[in-house]
């Protein structure tokens, strides 16, 4: 089968071209074609598992979803999880192959580009159609040498492109036409067509301005898209783009961590109309009325445990709970419940040995292997199944694992306290599973009343349509090319 492959690239990072990829496989499935995303370079602590147990970027499993198709790791053959400022993990083809500083990531790609286009061929070869992410954007000028996110990959892989910007941040005349001015001509040639994303309001009143861009670019507009209202319903990518959600009267606190990793958790509950999930940024005290404190994962535990202590929130943390609220940590936030952190190499961000929040009598080593699955769990007091994911290199033990509150094919998973307030564990998207989440919630006195994974496929085929309504679908595909051999 010969596929078919365009690519989105963006003027800036987050103008909404994960949300169109999604969008779009959806619809191009829905029209009968077979459709992978890919994606080459993503860098996000946003991680989701795939059934081989590698790593892919999480916006890039929903649009898997989407899809239709199980998230391979071929589908983000290169994700960059931050640590600190200025490195990061490097994931290739799903696995960990070690941590980078940023200089020396931009200098030596050694083998990525390969990686990259392995990975994309092989996709090629099983489906009718790749839709193709970019990153950022091919206007930073300063990183088109050694580039493979946006144009270094275009050009490696012979794809066209639509450039996409955002009226909403304002400026998007000259988001378009400026990334037109300063690429280069194979760069410029292979750009086929823009759109205008996230337009609010009469889109009428934009009809002169997109047909200024297009005259100024010579490029055809693909569509001006409004604002799609939903979104929020889909699992968030970015940090950028998680949003406290006032819901019902539970209130659901999490302190936003430096290096949050695996935020997804949180849209199963956000999505709940009796519940309020606040986020709560640097510089503000944890809300005194809160149900429960939700500590969540994190790339770098012991760095994002000077860092919550910086805002005070251990103080918050620990009142909440003399208070007699409730406390869950997931995987990074579960260790810092715990008495101690140790990582002896830095597998984790810096080395060191640190006391955690000590509301749980467990110990937590970073070491060897980092395990990355896919996991079936069921509760130890109702049996009711939960499934999840592991992303960690850390390995939690001590007597409060005696109350694990979860069970894996029989192996005991989690940890809780005494009085059972405090609860952690390391499985996660364990609140997308509508039972489990309908009991978590009665233990805090509210109920459930929603479904999460049909939201998230009705919202998907509302992306589709709302696609297939403001953007040429039919000049889309026809523009997509052959994949080369
Ligand atoms: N997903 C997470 O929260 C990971 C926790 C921690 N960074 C570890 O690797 O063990």
């Amino acid at each position: 089968m010969t596929a078919r492959a365009i690519m989105i690239q963006g003027t800036g990072s987050n103008v909404g071209k994960s949300m169109i990829v999604a969008g779009l496989a959806r619809a191009f499935v829905r029209r009968g074609l077979s459709v992978a995303p890919f994606k080459p370079q993503n860098m996000s602590n946003n991680a989701a598992v795939t059934p081989e147990g590698g790593e892919i970027g999480r916006a890039q499993a929903l649009q898997a979803r989407a899809a239709m198709r199980a998230p391979h790791t071929d589908m983000n053959p290169v994700l960059l999880k931050p640590e600190t400022d200025t490195g990061a993990q490097v994931i290739v083809q799903g696995k960990r192959r070690g941590t980078q500083a940023a200089g020396s990531f931009m200098r030596d790609k050694t083998g990525l580009l390969e990686a990259a286009l392995e990975s994309f061929h092989r996709l090629a070869a099983d489906v009718d159609l790749v839709l193709i992410e970019g990153a950022g954007s091919p206007a930073e000028t300063n990183l088109r040498k050694n580039d493979i996110a946006n144009m270094g990959f275009a050009c490696a892989a012979d794809v066209p492109v639509v450039l996409v910007g955002d009226i909403h941040r304002g400026g998007v005349i000259a988001q378009i036409v400026g990334t037109h001015a300063v690429l280069e001509p194979q760069d410029l040639a292979r750009v086929k067509g823009f759109a205008v994303n996230r337009f609010r309001g009469d889109r009428s009143l934009f009809d002169a301005g997109r047909d200024d861009i297009a005259a100024r670019t010579g490029w055809p507009s693909m569509g001006v898209i409004p604002w799609f209202w939903d979104a929020w319903k889909l699992p968030a990518e970015d940090m950028m783009d998680i949003a406290s959600r006032p819901g019902g009267a539970c209130k659901i606190v999490v302190p936003q961590l430096e290096r949050m990793a695996n935020f997804d958790d949180l849209d199963p509950l956000a999505a709940e109309p009796n519940v309020t999930v606040e986020i709560i940024p640097a510089g503000r005290p944890l809300p005194g009325d809160a149900d429960l404190v939700l500590i969540p994962g994190s790339k770098s535990t012991i760095g994002d445990l000077a860092y919550l202590r910086a805002q005070g929130w251990d103080i918050d943390i620990l009142a909440h709970h003399r208070r007699g609220g409730h406390v869950m940590g997931l995987c990074g936030g579960y260790q810092i419940l715990g008495k101690t952190i140790d990582d002896p190499e830095g597998v984790d961000g810096r080395p060191g040995k640190v006391e955690g929040l000590g509301l749980l009598d467990v110990h937590t080593v970073m070491a060897g292997e980092k395990r990355v699955t896919l996991t079936e769990a069921v509760t130890r007091d109702g049996n009711l199944p939960v499934s999840g994911y592991e992303i960690h290199m850390g390995r939690t033990d001590g007597p409060d694992c005696a109350r694990a509150w979860l069970s894996i094919e029989g192996r005991l998973e989690g940890a809780a306290s005494r009085d059972g307030r405090v609860r952690g564990s390391y499985l996660h998207g364990l609140f997308s599973a509508d039972a489990f989440r309908a009991s978590f919630l009665g233990q805090l006195g509210v109920e459930s009343l929603a479904g999460y994974d049909d939201g998230v496929e009705a919202t998907l085929d509302a992306l589709a349509d709302h696609l297939e309504e403001f953007m040429d679908l039919d000049q889309l595909l026809e523009l997509a090319e052959p994949v080369a051999g």
